[in-house]
């Protein structure tokens, strides 16, 4: 099967997205993953697919695939890429979308620098929601949050670090480090992600703090490994800082891709706004293999 895609990319999180207005096709989690492989097939951290929608008040249905194949709830910089995306192609002449994920609703609107912004929606803090398994654990109160003590072991000596659990629709693990840089990314990430406590597996957050509205932030991404920049990560890493008494409610969070600023009220009912770029890189046909 020859299908058509464009090539995408939001602070250096890379995209393939897919057009299923005019009807599916009925890809297969091993066709994903051809897809997304950077060696043969065209290379992504995440397949985008734009469905219609027949719901009233929402413009689109957007789908997500990690690079393993696997269908994940939300995806922030893709977010912001589709409603480019939409745009550019002429599937809309709205400016702001509201778009159904399997996380809910989330509303993108295109700023006149070219940037986009994205109403993420409300953060969840009880455990339950990623989901997390507390038991046994002692937390520690700080702020409006606790911070969880996660015990590593396999590879690495054994170590506890200490999360701040956060759903943004998907799964988020935050622990505060001095310095990214220097932090264990491509030995504690892989671990965090899997670990038996979160059954859906876990975006791990390396969250810096210099100032009370700028952070550096590193994610290692569930399905896929380290990536440039995360935005759901961000959402999750301002929202923990936030909570934790650490940040004001308008953050910038430098990544290895680009500036990502996230803004939260702080409220519960509070909604995350996420503002970033969104750029498509190239457009090309590819021949998909039969892969069941
Ligand atoms: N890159 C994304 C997050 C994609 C999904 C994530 N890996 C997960 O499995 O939850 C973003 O920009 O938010």
């Amino acid at each position: 099967m020859q299908i058509r895609f464009t090539k995408m990319q939001g602070a250096g999180n890379d995209f393939v997205v897919l057009d299923e207005t005019q009807g599916a096709l009925g890809l297969t989690p091993a066709q994903y993953r051809f897809l997304a492989d950077r060696h043969f097939g065209v290379g992504a951290d995440q397949i985008l697919t734009v469905r219609p929608s027949l719901a009233d008040g929402i413009d689109f249905e957007y789908l997500i695939h990690n690079a393993d194949g696997g269908q994940v709830q939300q995806c922030g910089n893709g977010a912001r890429c589709f409603a480019r995306y939409v745009r550019d192609k002429g599937l809309t002449a709205k400016e702001q979308i509201r778009v159904q994920t399997l996380a809910g609703v989330i509303a993108p609107r295109l700023e006149s620098d070219g940037r986009v912004t994205v109403d993420m929606g409300r953060p969840a803090l009880e455990p339950a929601r990623l989901p997390f398994d507390t038991q046994g654990l002692a937390p520690v109160p700080q702020g409006l949050v606790q911070k969880w003590p996660l015990t590593l072991d396999g590879q690495a000596p054994e170590a506890t670090v200490m999360i701040v659990a956060v759903s943004m629709g998907n799964p988020h693990a935050v622990q505060l480090v001095d310095d990214v840089d220097r932090a264990p990314v491509a030995l504690t990430g892989p671990l965090i992600e899997s670990h038996p406590r979160f059954a859906e597996r876990v975006n791990a957050g390396y969250l810096q703090v210099q100032s009370r509205s700028q952070v550096r932030l590193r994610v290692y991404e569930r399905g896929v490994g380290e990536t440039l920049a995360c935005g759901t990560g961000a959402c999750a890493a301002v929202v923990a800082g936030i909570g934790l008494g650490l940040l004001d409610a308008r953050v910038d969070v430098h990544t290895r891709g680009g500036l990502l600023t996230i803004a939260w009220a702080g409220g519960p009912d509070d909604p995350v706004l996420m503002t970033g770029p969104a750029s498509t890189v190239f457009e090309g046909q590819i021949d998909i293999p039969d892969l069941p």
